[in-house]
């Protein structure tokens, strides 16, 4: 095919779009069938519902194939793992008895049950739920859902195409089984895995699928010579498979690297690639290995992760330069849609100007279906849409909230001192020993106490104008109280306010910073039914006023124990933000960092002696390929800094991360600086404390020893345990009891219980400690 004809034949798709509907339907439906309140027939009409709507929008705005099979009920890995039969064997007889509660079983566990483990999607905020598989592990084909899925799209006369999880990237993405040795490679399933998406592909094609997507974004990581000859042999059997729909092979978040080739000379009919950021080094990556002669490409030159209206003259030239490297070229986002909020549109606060810079799901789409036209027909078909996005792109780049010279210029006399404590560690330490003189094992917890829907709808209240600020604020204070004198009662050390008047971690703090916008619509999902609405960073960032002083002095004033100050970091304020990209990630971070520094003197000036700083999306956001990882850890690290290090040395500054395995990132754990860390370590039984040990790390440690994922509340027995654990591998004067993370997702009784148990065991570890 000439470029000419591959132009004509040019159109415009997705690879997935948010679940939740407009006012979050699915989210309510899901959680109203947990509570009893919404039968299985209802919860399963309202999804039919959302994805008839989704379809029909799609369609409208001129999309010419719409992705099926990419909806979920809480999320798509654990439809996979059900698609392959992968049913670990303790869900086995719910799932029998019952298919949709026993999906549900696995996705949140019972009482008697644990879940499957949940972590997050590559680089994103969004969390799946990890296929555990062994040697014994016997897949079975289960094509309903996919079948059903492409059945109700088809039937409403549409073009669809469904969209699966690849066999490599679901086998890389599992873990052993409990009870596999750890050394199992999920890999080394790969031929038992393939007769059962053959048996998928057979299925979907009878049922009427011209092309199936194959997901394979495991292959943009840094992948060894084995994985990748794995992913060669895959494709070498599905493409030579008879009886099948054409394929499509996908890849997003980066750039494919070493498995470029191999996919290029694979047998299947079509490679979607990415093009934005750090991909768009596919481009010549693709024009190296001579194109994709007699293939269709999929070209994802539209961010499907950010929010920012794309740059159309610029997409088309990359358009133009693919149309000689394949023989049909689409247009297409980046990645499934899943990762933005559904429509700019709806956001009513926001500046109608600055709205015109913003695309979400919906305007994302627009913009796709307008870079297909272009290529079809020439950019005389979309005259008015390309003057339109110019002038925004204009609006945007000259806009005074882009460019604060006092922020720039701060942000410029940044000096390497500004980023380093005055004193070093063991002389701060035991300057921060004799102010707060805290007892060995001290105690303390991560921040938030329970997010109670009193809370929530004391919110909803205010917003609406049903509740005073005045009011608003004696209800927080009331939960402030509650949360201070239970843990002056439980015996904790150090206390904490309990984060009652934060909707959010990343929100709460973006409301109050200018350059950044709040939404009121934009949720994204996090794990199953969680939503977050992540705040845009669209401008220079600073503070105006100080954002916690007064909840933390208000605790303070309850107690004579210390309150930590609460703070959420700069590299998780970027990390759970959309962020802008007219600059780079490092000079945003340090205008956050500057806007925090502030926070952070504010309250150790009212008195404050112990500051939190959370750091729970520092590995997330850790580049997908090792070579980008140094100088990402370069920037984050001295973001911490410059938000810590303007203190006294006898204020004590701690940090926290979950969310992670941290065994590749202690060096920059240790380069925070941080006189505390508390990690997440309940489940992995102590495992950093031992990375920790293994470094060296000379500073205060609290691996967690209260899963707070489960609603299981840990015995003071199993807690002591684990500690014990943990001083095997930290010394008692540098081992502090936490839990692994906040408590705002856990109820009250469940949250009293196991903070009674945790102090228990403190005192108990303590006892048994040899006499100094
Ligand atoms: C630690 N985690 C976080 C991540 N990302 C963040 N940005 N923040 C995080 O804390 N990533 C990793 C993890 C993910 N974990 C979670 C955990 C819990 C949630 C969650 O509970 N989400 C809530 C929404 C939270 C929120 O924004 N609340 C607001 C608004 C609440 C609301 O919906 N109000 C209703 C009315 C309420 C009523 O009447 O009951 C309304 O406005 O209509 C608030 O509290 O004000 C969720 O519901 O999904 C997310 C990620
Ligand atoms: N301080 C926060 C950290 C969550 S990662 C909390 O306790 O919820
Ligand atoms: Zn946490």
């Amino acid at each position: 095919m000439t470029a000419k004809s591959a132009a004509a034949a040019a159109r415009a798709t997705v690879y997935g779009y948010p679940r939740q509907g407009r006012n979050r339907e699915l989210k309510k439906a899901v959680e109203g069938y947990w509570q009893g309140r919404v039968g299985a027939d209802a919860l399963r009409s309202t999804a039919a519902g959302l994805r008839r709507s989704t379809w029909r929008q799609l369609a409208d705005a001129g999309l010419h194939e719409v992705p099926t099979g990419d909806f979920s009920y809480y999320d798509h890995v654990l439809d996979t793992t059900v698609m392959v039969g992968a049913i670990p064997k303790r869900h086995r007889a719910a799932v029998d008895a019952d298919a949709l509660g026993g999906y549900f079983a696995m996705a949140r566990g019972t009482q008697e049950v644990a879940p499957l483990e949940m972590t997050k999607w590559f680089d994103t905020n969004y969390h799946y739920l990890v296929p555990e598989l062994g040697p014994g592990t016997v897949f079975t084909a289960d094509s309903a859902k996919q079948v059903a899925e492409l059945t109700e799209a088809l039937a409403l006369g549409l073009s669809a195409r469904p969209v699966l999880v690849g066999p490599v990237t679901y086998l890389l993405l599992a873990k052993p089984a409990p009870g596999v040795p750890a050394g199992f490679e999920p890999l080394t399933l790969l031929e038992a895995l393939l007769p059962v998406y053959a048996e998928v592909l057979a299925d979907l094609r009878a049922a009427g699928a011209e092309w199936v997507q194959l997901d394979e974004p495991a292959l943009v990581q840094d992948r060894t010579p084995a994985e990748l000859q794995a992913a060669e042999r895959c494709y070498r059997v599905l493409g030579g498979l008879t009886d099948r729909p054409k394929l499509l092979v996908a890849s997003y978040f980066d750039r494919l690297g070493d498995a470029l080739p191999v996919l290029a000379k694979a047998p299947v009919e079509g490679l979607a690639l990415d093009f934005t950021g750090a991909a768009a080094a596919n481009l010549d990556a693709l024009a190296a290995v001579g194109g994709l002669p007699g293939k269709r490409l999929v070209a994802g030159v539209v961010d499907g992760r950010n929010v920012w209206i794309n740059d159309l003259s610029k997409s088309l030239s990359t358009l133009g330069t693919l149309l000689g490297l394949a023989d049909r070229v689409d247009v297409a986002a980046s990645c499934s849609l899943l990762h933005v909020p559904l429509d700019a549109s709806a956001e009513r606060d926001v500046e109608p100007q600055i709205r015109r810079w913003l695309a979400f799901a919906r305007q994302k789409t627009a913009e796709v279906v307008t870079l297909a036209e272009a290529l079809a027909r020439g950019t005389g078909s979309v005259t008015a849409e390309l003057a339109a996005n110019r002038a925004d792109l204009a609006s945007r780049a000259g806009s005074p909230i882009t460019r604060d010279p006092a922020v720039r210029a701060r942000a410029a006399a940044v000096t390497d001192a500004d980023t380093r404590r005055s004193q070093p560690y063991a002389e701060r330490s035991a300057a921060q020993r004799a102010r707060l003189g805290l007892p060995l094992l001290p105690t303390t917890t991560i921040g938030s106490f329970p997010q109670t829907g009193g809370l929530r709808r004391a919110r909803a209240d205010l917003r609406a104008g049903r509740l005073g600020t005045g009011g608003y604020e004696e209800r927080i204070e009331a939960e402030i109280q509650e949360v201070i004198s239970f843990q002056e009662t439980t015996g904790i050390d150090v206390l904490v306010h309990g984060e009652p008047e934060r909707n959010d971690m990343v929100q709460y703090f973006a409301e109050q910073l200018t350059g950044c916008l709040a939404t009121r619509h934009g949720w994204v999902q996090s794990y199953g039914t969680r939503y977050v609405r992540p705040p845009i960073l669209a401008g220079d960032v600073s503070r105006p006023e100080p954002m916690t002083v007064r909840w933390t002095s208000y605790a303070q004033s309850l107690t004579e124990r210390p309150v930590k100050g609460m703070l959420t970091g700069p590299v998780t304020m970027l990390a759970w933000s959309f962020v802008r990209d007219d600059q780079p990630l490092a000079d945003t971070a340090r205008q956050v960092a500057l806007a925090l520094r502030d926070e952070v003197a504010d309250l150790e000036a009212a008195g404050t002696a112990v500051i939190q700083v959370d750091e729970p999306a520092l590995r997330e956001t850790l580049p997908l390929r090792a070579a980008d990882r140094a100088a990402y850890l370069a920037w984050a690290t001295e973001a911490f800094r410059l938000t810590t290090t303007g203190v006294r040395p006898d204020t004590q500054i701690h940090t926290h991360m979950c969310y992670a395995e941290f065994g590749d990132i202690v060096q920059a754990i240790d380069d925070l600086d941080a006189d505390v860390i508390s990690l997440e370590a309940a489940r992995s039984h102590m495992q950093v404390a031992r990375e920790l040990a293994a470094h060296g790390y000379p500073r205060e440690a609290g691996p967690g020893v209260y899963d707070i994922h489960s609603p299981r509340v840990p015995g003071a027995d199993e807690a002591a345990d684990l500690l014990r654990t943990g001083l095997k591998a930290i010394p008692a004067e540098r081992l502090w009891v936490n839990p692994d993370c906040g408590l705002k997702t856990r109820g009250w009784p469940e949250t009293r219980a196991a903070l009674e148990n945790l102090v228990a065991a403190a005192r108990t570890v303590r006892s048994e400690l040899p006499a100094s």
